[in-house]
């Protein structure tokens, strides 16, 4: 039944690939037609699986027995052609409008180009002029997520109606099915319960940090944080505002990105600079095609999705990265994110089709980031010669460890709220009406963050990212936010990086560049792909079966410790309140 990577998913995947690097009306038919013929291939290889339901269950192969589980579910598929038709071309919309959104300069209302990336970004990252931060966010907004509320009234319907022909109650709950644990939602709540206190400490620094920088006007005491302030178009991680809140000034950055525009770094540079970390875990070197095929640099004159992704042909040859690369050490992050996906669709090609997935989909997001937190370690930047020197000391130590909290957990409510918001709107528990303002209700929450200007039900900010638009889950990025810290630590200890017991070897010291048993160890749980459940390749890498907050706090601790101590020294107030109206319905 499993073929070599079907022909149809082979066509699906070009004209999904022609249409994102060129968005045409040519590119958008060819796509929207490629995606209802893999469709009808993926229905007819349900029937025939279908004709075995009932058999295959008691097969004694589990490898067989769960080749069959997967093809049992036909995902959005199962819909009756117009209506898929519909689905498909609502989602290409909505993320097309996203994709080519454009706004007017703050200063020079004549000029309305400006797009997300670069423009929008490099503003977010390095204005500190109150007015242009609000006008960015809130312009950015009325260009996307006003504009696609209708498109996602009728998308929620459809995507209902194809998870209920799956057998599943709502869209929310077949979006889980990969994780194959019917905990798992409460298991994510214990994770979050875990790492809370954490953030309200860091939560509290950051608010006192902008508030000596913008005034008590704009940054009150005890409210919730301004979210335009922070540095990024969602707030979801706050690492461009570090020169704000930087604990010990003057010490040598660890934000390599005026070393890297100095040193004439460019988008290919940095690919190759990522290649080289994973070759020197014994990894797998990129095809020819990837050099050839992918697009690293945003081409001009003509409209594509920028937002950063990685993709299987379904050919085992043919793996590309589509990426609007910008000289930026974040980017560097990023691209290093987008080749852990290259590695894993490398890793598991010659499994049956069926099994070319992540473990699980937090598992898949979680490969490049565990080498960038090697990659970031001043020790790594040094030896690549994006910093001077290393300062060995506790100081250095706190800011170190400050510019990683502000990437990685500022990021966990985020990364949590924007499914548990689109799992309530699927369920129905959020009805249309209430849909901004519960979007606010989480951000602020479990964020402590506040819109600059109040918000309405004509607004619909949650369409205004990316994964919104373009329908991709979300939860897959808190997931490994959480894991990567495991498989680096896992890692570290085969890599003889890191002791637990030899305080001079602390996690987030460590760098695994060069170890091949790290490598060797991580490509053995890459190759599983998905034919085992993602317990049993957890337990393979990390001996443990279970996602784990410890590890990423244990990497913390330090600065937890240290901010805990600063916040009340400042008397500063943990947590957020405030009497004010975020939303009206
Ligand atoms: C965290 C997530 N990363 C990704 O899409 O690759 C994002 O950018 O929002
Ligand atoms: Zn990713």
């Amino acid at each position: 039944m499993d073929v070599r990577g079907s022909q149809e998913c082979t066509e699906v995947s070009m004209a999904s690939w022609n249409y994102a690097s060129d968005i045409t009306e040519k590119h958008r038919k060819v796509k929207a037609a490629a995606q209802l013929k893999y469709a009808a291939w993926q229905k007819e290889a349900w029937e025939s699986v279908r004709k075995w339901s009932g058999k295959w269950e008691t097969l004694s192969d589990p490898f067989l027995r769960r080749q069959f589980k997967f093809m049992s579910i036909l995902g959005t598929a199962a819909l009756p052609k117009q209506d898929l038709e519909k689905y498909n071309n609502l989602v290409t919309e909505m993320s097309t409008l996203y994709s080519t959104a454009k706004i007017c300069e703050y200063k020079n209302p004549k000029n309305c180009k400006l797009e997300l990336e670069p423009d929008l970004t490099r503003i977010l990252r390095s204005s500190r002029d109150y007015g242009e931060l609000e006008h960015v966010r809130k312009m950015w907004r009325h260009q996307t997520g006003r504009r696609i509320r209708d498109h996602y009234k009728l998308f929620v319907k459809l995507a209902n109606k194809a998870a209920k022909l799956n057998g599943f109650d709502n869209m929310g709950d077949m979006w889980l099915y990969p994780y194959e644990s019917d905990v798992f939602r409460s298991d994510l709540a214990e994770l979050w319960k875990q790492l809370m206190p954490l953030y309200q400490q860091l939560h509290a620094y950051v608010r006192r940090k902008l508030r000596e920088n913008y005034g008590e006007e704009h940054v009150s005491r005890r409210g919730p944080i301004p979210a335009h302030l922070l540095g990024n178009m969602w707030a979801q991680n706050w690492g461009e505002v570090y020169d704000l809140v930087i604990p010990y000034p003057g010490k040598v950055s660890v934000d390599v990105t005026p070393q890297m525009v100095a040193q004439g770094y460019t988008p290919e540079r940095m690919f190759e600079l990522s290649e080289a970390f994973f070759v020197s875990l014994n990894l797998t070197r990129m095809p020819e095609e990837f050099w050839q095929h992918s697009i690293i640099e945003k081409p001009q004159g003509r409209d594509l999705v920028c937002h950063a992704s990685a993709w299987d042909f379904c050919n085992g040859k043919d793996f590309r990265i589509k990426q609007c690369t910008d000289v930026t050490m974040n980017d560097l992050i990023t691209v290093h994110h987008e080749m852990g996906h290259i590695e894993y669709f490398l890793k598991y090609k010659d499994l049956p089709e069926v099994f070319r997935s992540g473990a699980n989909p937090g598992f898949h997001e979680a490969v490049g980031d565990v080498l960038a937190l090697s990659v970031a370690t001043p020790k790594h930047l040094h030896e690549i010669g994006l910093l001077e020197e290393v300062q060995d000391d506790p100081e250095a130590d706190i800011n170190f460890l400050l510019s990683m909290a502000l990437d990685k957990i500022t990021f966990l409510p985020f990364g949590y709220l924007m499914d548990l918001w689109r799992w309530d709107v699927f369920s129905g528990k959020t009805s249309e009406q209430d849909w901004n303002c519960a979007w606010w209700d989480l951000r602020y929450k479990l964020q402590g963050i506040k819109p600059p200007v109040q918000r309405s039900e004509y607004d619909f900010d949650p369409g205004a990212k990316y994964h919104i638009a373009g329908n991709v889950p979300y939860i897959r990025y808190f997931v490994s936010f959480v894991i990567q810290f495991q498989f680096h630590k896992a890692l570290c200890m085969k890599a003889g990086e890191y002791d637990p017991l030899d305080p001079s070897k602390p996690l987030h010291k460590c760098d695994i560049y060069k170890s091949t048993e790290a490598g060797n160890a991580l490509g053995d749980m890459l190759q599983m792909g998905s034919s085992k459940e993602w317990p049993e390749a957890m337990a393979a890498l990390t001996g443990t079966r279970r996602m784990d907050a410890s590890v990423i706090r244990e990497y913390f601790k330090p600065l937890e410790l240290w901010l805990t101590d600063n916040n009340e020294q400042h008397r500063e107030s943990i947590g957020w309140e405030t009497d004010e109206v975020l939303c009206t319905s």
